[in-house]
């Protein structure tokens, strides 16, 4: 599991050591961790360390002192680097071993930003280290001036150098990945101590690129993550498990609530993801036109037109294909959504909610129907998320406020899908494809997510294991079903040598995607078929 803490967080994990004198320590821990990545990524890409040349663009904080000593560090290994210092001065130590060990440094000013932009954007490595944890907004002044004349330089120019952020990319708000200003994307970011929340929420995931942390002491003073991603040993452990006398009733049973005269595909499409979810059995609950086209495709399915109430089911899902005129199922929805079973409310059900939810409650937005529930919630005139656009641009954020404000489960479907509970655990799943923005995805999603609510929504010990309150499940739950569909979606394209995938086709790779996962040990090593591929 990748943990990611605020910066708040990370400072106050800090202060034991920097209280016991050890701040230099941990700098230099933190530049080493640097330098050696720059080194290895330099060497995977077959280039050689000695007359590289390096930009550091160094801010007058700590996060500059890391990338000035870790650029010392480099250019004691024969790399050609130039500091640009950003802003008017800089961390002195840092600064006084970067000009012993050769290095040479450059003031920002109205003169030199022009050229020290082509110098940047022409330089084989760039260590961003305007900005770190102390950051106040986006960046501003001279230095969001330079990383603009950088950009354009490199559009117009190109450059094939690499960029590497110091502990996130500046401008990048470490706690919910917001990005003011201008931000100078990073192939690679190399984060200190824990990772930090916003590398792994939109946008800043977006200008993260690859994420990797370097451990420097303080790794026992912080507390519960504010999110949490996923990995391999997680997934494995909490995939359920048929037990030997298992049948169809006891794996857990889904009723299904979706599609209309208008959008009949998403029913299929959701029982198809259900199915391919490893679900006892599925109860349809629609239009008889529908179910006909559902009997059809998924002959499994137990189709009927009759009353919630008088199914039993295990979990339900509702909404998917559904639109405010269809009011027989609107009104089955509401129904199941005031069961107090496990609930996916998806699509057409989001604005039929009622006002007060509980976290055994999934709703599944993609950011157009997140934006229309916090307009509806806040209120027109105070909503701060009016739009897809206020909510892509802090996403984190969103998704925190719509759990809160709804007392739900929210999970907002990205390329980071991020889901929370009401003050709680959060998680971040990146295992997808662009591939997956494709119609009828988030119906079959939403048929995994019930599927897996359905077999596992009662079980609580696997999360009290990984640290998790019991309210934590649903939102684990959900993101197991997200890092499930994204893989099986990268699985199905992987299998097309990377072309365009269907939603079908996601569902169809689901059952290989399980047996895959279900064979890693905790570890992350392959409990049968040591030599299966790697999933990612
Ligand atoms: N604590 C430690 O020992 C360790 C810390 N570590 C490292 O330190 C980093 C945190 O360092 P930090 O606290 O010095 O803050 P930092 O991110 O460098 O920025 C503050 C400076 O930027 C300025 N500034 C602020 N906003 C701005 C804006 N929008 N646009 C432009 N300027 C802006 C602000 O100026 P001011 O506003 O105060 O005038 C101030 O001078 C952390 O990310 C990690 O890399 C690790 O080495 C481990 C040990
Ligand atoms: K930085």
């Amino acid at each position: 599991m990748i943990s990611a803490y605020s910066g708040t967080q990370v400072r106050a994990a800090e202060e034991p050591l920097l209280a016991a004198g050890l701040g230099d320590v941990l700098m230099q821990r933190a530049a080493h961790g640097l330098a050696n990545a720059v080194i290895t990524e330099l060497r995977a890409r077959g280039r050689r360390l000695y007359g590289t040349r390096v930009v550091v663009l160094a801010g007058k904080g700590n996060n500059g002192g890391d990338g000035l000593y870790a650029a010392a560090f480099l250019a004691g290994r024969g790399m050609r680097t130039t500091a640009v210092l950003t802003g008017g001065a800089a961390h002195p130590a840092a600064l006084a071993a970067f000009l012993r060990a050769g290095g040479h440094a450059e003031e920002l000013t109205g003169e030199t930003l022009k050229p020290l932009a082509a110098e940047t954007a022409r330089a084989g490595v760039v260590i961003d280290a305007i900005l770190g944890t102390g950051a106040k907004g986006g960046l501003r002044g001279s230095a969001a001036a330079l990383v603009e004349a950088v950009l354009e330089a490199r559009r117009t120019d190109g450059g094939n150098g690499f960029v590497v952020a110091c502990d996130l990319p500046s401008g990048v708000n470490a706690d919910s990945g917001e990005a003011a200003g201008p931000v100078l994307p990073a192939d690679l970011t190399v984060t200190f101590g824990g990772a930090k929340a916003g590398l792994l929420a939109d946008p800043g995931a977006d200008h993260a690129g690859r994420v990797h942390v370097v451990p420097i002491g303080i790794e026992e003073h912080l507390p519960a993550p504010a999110l949490r991603r996923l990995e391999e040993a997680e997934l494995s452990r909490l995939l359920p498990q048929p037990a030997r006398r298992a049948h169809k009733y006891s794996r857990g049973v889904l009723g299904i609530v979706a599609g209309s005269v208008q959008y009949p595909g998403a029913a299929v499409l959701a029982c198809r993801g259900a199915l391919a979810a490893g679900v006892g059995m599925v109860r349809y609950l629609g239009p008889p036109e529908v179910a006909h086209l559902v009997r059809q495709s998924c002959p499994e399915v137990v189709c009927s037109d009759g009353a919630v109430a008088d199914n039993r089911v295990q979990a339900w899902l509702v909404g998917s294909g559904m639109g405010p005129e269809d009011h027989e199922q609107l009104a089955r929805a509401r129904d199941a959504i005031q069961s107090g079973l496990p609930v996916v409310a998806d699509a057409g059900a989001l604005p039929a909610l009622p006002s007060k939810l509980a976290p055994h409650v999934v709703l599944t937005p993609h950011a157009g129907e997140l934006a229309a529930l916090l307009k509806r919630l806040e209120g027109e005139a105070d909503a701060r998320f009016g739009d897809r656009e206020a909510v892509e641009a802090a996403t984190f954020d969103a998704v925190r406020k719509a759990a809160g404000l709804t007392g739900a489960t929210v999970l907002l479907k990205g390329p980071a899908t991020l889901v929370a509970i009401p003050g709680g655990e959060a998680f971040s799943q990146a295992d997808g494809t662009p591939w997956l923005a494709t119609a009828g995805s988030g119906d079959v999603l939403a048929g995994v997510i019930g599927a897996l609510l359905a077999q596992a929504g009662s079980a609580v010990e696997p999360y009290r294991f990984l640290g998790m309150g019991d309210d934590g499940r649903w939102a684990a739950l959900a993101a197991l079903g997200a890092a499930l569909h994204g893989i099986a979606g990268r699985a199905a394209s992987d299998a097309r040598s990377g072309g365009p995938i269907t939603a079908g086709g996601v569902a169809e790779a689901i059952p290989e995607i399980w047996g895959k996962v279900s064979m890693l040990s905790n570890s992350g090593a392959w409990k049968r078929n040591s030599h299966s591929q790697p999933l990612r």
